[in-house]
């Protein structure tokens, strides 16, 4: 990819105060909350929704920025979350699930948005056309279903037209939600900011300052309400793309890497200590 010069510096800026920031949080980790999308931000994306790969130290080094917060960490995902939770085995952080429309809290009360109308008819309609399109993999995560053409590109306009067809049919409770290859219908009365702005109502989010980190069109919600409330909003961009992320990182292993960081530098402060 080839940058103008400008381009190419604000680019670097942006990467380095992304950097900057999650570093930052060792310095005063009582003054923040920190809150990561899952898929293509902590985890690299794969082929297929079930190809992904939980890299074996992320639940740990996780764990260890949770406890390094006073719990102050929380996911907030696209996924379902029963789905989302089981990636991190025995480790239960509070979450969000289908972009805010179920949300487990620190306390481990869990609120999920009602069914609305007749959606399992329409998941059974969707599921029928994707059998016309090879490659196209339909993943119903309950309240919402996504048809992903990742290994079927070429049917991607159709199922565009499709999807946009069927969230009209689904009515106002629904919306169409664009990703990463992928077209989903989901409940529209939720969205990744409103969990944000619910988590931090709540200890031990409560009195911080948010940082959120996403890669998709579904982590604008969350960077708004981040930068609404005086936080940081990073972007995970293997290329440049337009958002309102006021800084950005280059991919989800070098997140991982500034995490593995400052889990690392936690694990000697505790052995410093003692
Ligand atoms: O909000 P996220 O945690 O980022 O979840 C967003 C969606 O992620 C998954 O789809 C994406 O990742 C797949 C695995 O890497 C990839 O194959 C697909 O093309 C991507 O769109 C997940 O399957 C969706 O349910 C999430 O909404
Ligand atoms: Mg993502």
């Amino acid at each position: 990819m080839s940058y103008e010069p400008n381009t190419l510096q604000a680019t670097l800026d942006t990467v380095q105060s992304g950097g900057a920031i999650l570093y930052d949080i060792a310095r005063d980790p009582g003054r923040w909350a920190l809150f990561l999308d899952i898929d293509g931000t902590l985890i690299d994306i794969a082929d297929s929704p079930d190809g992904i790969t939980v890299p074996p130290d992320l639940p740990n080094t996780l764990e260890q920025i949770s406890q390094l917060l006073g719990g102050a960490l929380a996911l907030v995902t696209g996924r379902a979350l029963v789905y989302a939770d089981a990636l991190f085995g025995s480790h239960h952080f509070p979450i969000a699930g289908l972009h805010g429309a179920e949300r487990r809290s620190s306390s481990g009360e869990v609120q999920r948005l009602e069914r609305s109308g007749d959606f399992a008819a329409l998941k059974e309609r969707i599921t029928d056309q994707a059998r016309q399109w090879p490659g196209v993999l339909v993943e119903d995560k309950g309240l919402a279903i996504a048809a992903h053409y990742r290994q079927a590109p070429e049917y991607q306009q159709q199922v565009e037209a499709v999807m946009t067809h069927f969230a009209e049919l689904a009515g106002p409770d629904y919306m169409l939600q664009r990703g990463k290859m992928v077209l989903e219908i989901r409940p529209s009365r939720a969205s990744k900011g409103e969990a944000l702005r619910a988590f931090l109502s709540e200890p031990p989010f409560q009195g911080r300052i948010p940082i959120a980190v996403g890669d998709d069109l579904t982590d604008e919600a969350m960077f708004r309400v981040a930068n609404e409330l005086g936080g940081h909003s990073i972007r995970i961009e293997e290329t440049a793309a337009q958002s309102i992320a006021t800084s950005a990182l280059p991919s989800a292993a070098g997140l991982r890497a500034i995490l593995g960081t400052l889990a690392q530098q936690r694990k000697q402060a505790g052995k410093d200590a003692s």
